[in-house]
């Protein structure tokens, strides 16, 4: 099922728990805009290459709409779309005053040379930039892209609207980004782990932990997660897959992969076939790289007891029921990958307050955020009798739908 479908029928089933309105429904289903423009850039040897990019913003009753901008050959309007209305939801899970939305560019970033990555993040501001703003709608890294090319939309945007640090999160340090930022989606994801763990008297020490990505967000699950004591026993990327069943040296991987740009000829894990890693023996599975990897192929033989989405929409709808069925606990992405967009929201406040916080009470906030959250999520898992994924979204939409009927939208 692609993306779109799977994020509007988990919308459709916790608008019907809600009991919502049918006109509220569909005017939260509908995106408030969707941009698409074309992104033609001079190579570094001269011939002409173009792209298109896309900007969807979903929905703004709780604030300015905030998401990533993705760069990967796959991105496509469906997909951004529903990554738009998943940042919708989750904003209202953690409760920052943001709506939701996101960007990309389908085109394979690992291809491009620096300056020609650097040409088409401008034009794409270029083309977006009377649409985004610190108070209308506030881009972010997501996959392909980071704090660099973050800078670049800052001072393209500058260009047009004089010195906007608040423009975009995920800046770097020097230009007004915030301490733990970098950190933060991977902290988020172990605070959430750490909270669901709890409930059922665990911990992470001492577990085994199999990670699918190892860019931003898997380096940083993992490399917290090693300083925890778990065993993170499997990890994969776009370059292979490595194993080590006694547990990984997580900072010798990172100082392999900073040396080789591949977890490839790692000395200390074998080699692991990379479609292995989703249905390997582990008590706790992260995906931290791509959307629909859990599918009906091979939900049935996943073994992990726990399911940690760090990506947004890793598990298809079709995999969710097999999962479910086999008793698998599922944290939802909208909850468990929500660190990173509430350490943008901590930066927005920064940049506005012209106050720079220190790395501890950004981790501290980050901490309280994400523990309240699950106590909410909880909380609306008893009262409708649901799971952890139903849970996450009925919290979500009700917030959105009663800020929708106090301004009196959803005539
Ligand atoms: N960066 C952020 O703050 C946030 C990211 N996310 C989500 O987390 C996921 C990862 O994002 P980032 O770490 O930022 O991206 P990234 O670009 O830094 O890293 C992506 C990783 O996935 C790997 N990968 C790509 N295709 C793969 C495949 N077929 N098999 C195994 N690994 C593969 C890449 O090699 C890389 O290690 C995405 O789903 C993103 O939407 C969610 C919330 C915030
Ligand atoms: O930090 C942000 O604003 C957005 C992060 C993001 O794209 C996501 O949570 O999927």
């Amino acid at each position: 099922m692609n993306a779109l479908a799977a994020t509007n029928r988990n919308f459709r089933h916790a608008a019907r728990i809600l009991g919502l309105d049918s006109k509220l429904e569909r005017s939260l289903l509908i995106p408030f805009r969707e941009i698409k423009v074309e992104c033609t850039i001079p190579k570094d040897d001269g011939s002409l290459v173009s792209y298109v990019g896309f900007r969807v913003q979903h929905d703004n009753a709780r604030g300015p709409m905030k998401g990533g901008i993705r760069y990967h050959p796959e991105v496509d309007p469906d997909e951004v779309n529903a990554l738009a209305q998943l940042m919708t939801w989750k904003t209202a899970v953690v409760d920052i005053p943001y709506g939701g939305a996101k960007g990309g560019i389908g085109c394979s970033p690992r291809d491009l040379t620096k300056s020609e990555l650097e040409r088409l993040t401008r034009v794409f501001t270029q083309k977006i930039h009377d649409l985004i703003g610190s108070h209308a709608d506030v881009p972010a890294p997501d996959m392909g892209t980071n704090a660099q090319t973050m800078a670049w939309i800052l001072d393209e945007y500058s260009k047009f609207h004089g010195h906007s640090p608040a423009v975009v999160t995920g800046k770097p340090i020097d230009l007004g980004g915030s301490l733990g930022r970098d950190a933060a989606t991977g902290r988020g994801v172990v605070f959430a782990t750490e909270a669901l763990l709890a409930e059922y008297g665990k911990s992470i020490k001492g577990l085994t932990f199999a990670i699918q990505g190892f860019g931003n967000v898997g380096s940083w699950a993992s490399r917290l997660i090693h300083e925890r004591g778990g065993k993170v026993i499997a990890v994969s990327d776009i370059t292979g897959a490595v194993r080590n069943l006694n547990g990984i040296d997580i900072p010798e991987l990172l100082k392999h992969k900073e040396e080789t740009g591949s977890l490839a000829n790692f000395n200390g894990a074998d080699h692991l076939d990379p479609n292995e890693l989703l249905i390997h023996e582990c008590d706790v599975l992260i995906p931290c790289a791509l959307g629909g990897v859990l599918n009906r192929e091979n939900a049935a033989d996943v073994k992990a007891k726990f399911i940690i989405e760090a990506a947004n929409h890793p598990t298809d709808p079709e995999a969710d029921e097999i999962l479910s069925k086999k008793g698998v606990i599922i944290l939802p992405d909208i909850y468990a990958n929500a660190g990173g967009v509430t350490v943008s929201y901590f930066e927005w406040v920064q940049n506005i307050q012209g106050f720079m916080w220190d790395e501890d009470k950004v981790n501290s906030e980050l901490h309280r955020y994400m523990t309240r959250a699950f106590h909410k999520i909880k909380s609306m898992c008893h009262s409708h009798n649901c799971n952890l994924r139903m849970g996450a979204f009925t919290l979500g939409v009700d917030r959105v739908a009663r800020a929708t009927m106090l301004r009196g939208w959803e005539a």
